[in-house]
């Protein structure tokens, strides 16, 4: 990605939020003993809302997030590790992808919980949309990040058009 005009492009490092942890304490577990998926959705917005507000330099506001799969529970005894990096950057708009892993207190073999794709609008202070800079990936991680991330923005777009058409359509 190219600066635009006088901004210039930030790389993912920049902002990247790294290996952050959370320990498992039982008030964070469900009837059921796993940690309750709200709470693990919460620190993930928070983590992610930090590597938005790094990329944008200012403050971000959490517009919509992609489909959350849980894929595998985390329990009592376990740490989370969270990694946040903005995938894409758009005109107000950026993509955070976010992973979160556990593993065992004491360390061990890591499992992978669940990963999701979050949109960040930056606001002033009136909660109005401002520009951001654009990314700049490095890596080829980086670089497949971005390219997807325009087509998971594509998909986004098209599904609000739609959902918006459909009720429009539809009587009171
Ligand atoms: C004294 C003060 C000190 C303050 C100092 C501390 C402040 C501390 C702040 C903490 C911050 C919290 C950080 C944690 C995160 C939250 O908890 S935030 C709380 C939950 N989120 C909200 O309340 C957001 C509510 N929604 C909104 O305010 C507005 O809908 C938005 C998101 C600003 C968008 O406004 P809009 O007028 O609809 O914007 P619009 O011009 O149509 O589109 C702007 C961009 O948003 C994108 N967009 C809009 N809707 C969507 C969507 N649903 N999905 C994807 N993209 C979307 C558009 O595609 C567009 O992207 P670009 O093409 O520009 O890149």
């Amino acid at each position: 990605m190219q600066d635009i005009g006088d901004v210039p492009a930030k790389p993912v490092s920049h902002s990247a939020v790294r290996e952050q942890v959370y320990m498992v304490f039982p008030n964070d577990l469900n009837a059921n003993d796993t940690v309750f998926g709200g709470q693990i959705m919460a620190l993930m917005d928070r983590f992610a809302a930090v590597a938005a507000d790094r990329h944008a330099g200012g403050v971000c506001v959490t517009a919509s997030v992609d489909a959350v799969h849980f894929i595998a529970p985390a329990k009592r005894g376990d740490v989370l590790i969270f990694n946040c990096s903005v995938n894409r950057a758009w005109t107000t708009s950026m993509e955070v992808g976010c992973k979160v892993e556990a593993e065992r207190a004491g360390g061990g073999e890591r499992r992978h919980i669940l990963s999701a794709y979050l949109t960040f609008v930056a606001v002033d202070a009136d909660g109005k949309p401002v520009p951001v800079p654009p990314l700049k990936p490095e890596s080829a991680a980086e670089k497949h990040r971005f390219e997807e991330a325009q087509l998971r923005r594509e998909l986004r777009l098209r599904h609000a058009e739609e959902m918006k058409r459909l009720r429009a359509g539809r009587q009171p």
